[in-house]
């Protein structure tokens, strides 16, 4: 479950443009997984976005409103 997303846009995209996405896990902590992810043109040249993001695992019954 998402807990915590932040988004900097850096650049536009043109439309129609193909773009590269990396995406890293950084860290695992018990319930808490922390990804970073970067948008660039494909020769990595520019920087488009760049996103870091908070997930925790949940159990079924959280989504049920346990
Ligand atoms: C055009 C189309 C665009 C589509 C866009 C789609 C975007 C999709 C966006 C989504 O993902 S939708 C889902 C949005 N997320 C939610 O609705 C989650 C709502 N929040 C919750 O359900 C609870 O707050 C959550 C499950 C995330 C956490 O509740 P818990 O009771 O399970 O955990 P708790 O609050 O005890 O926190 C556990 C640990 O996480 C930490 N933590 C929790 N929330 C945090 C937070 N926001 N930032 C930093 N740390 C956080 C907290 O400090 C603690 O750290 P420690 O274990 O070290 O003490």
């Amino acid at each position: 479950m998402t807990a915590n997303l932040n988004i900097n846009y850096r650049r536009p995209i043109p439309l129609g443009s193909t773009v590269l996405l990396e995406s890293s896990l950084e860290k695992k902590e018990g319930r808490k997984t922390f990804i970073t992810c970067r948008v660039t043109s494909t020769d990595g040249s520019k920087l488009h976005t760049e996103t870091s993001a908070l997930f925790l695992s949940i159990t079924a019954s959280h989504l049920l409103g346990g």
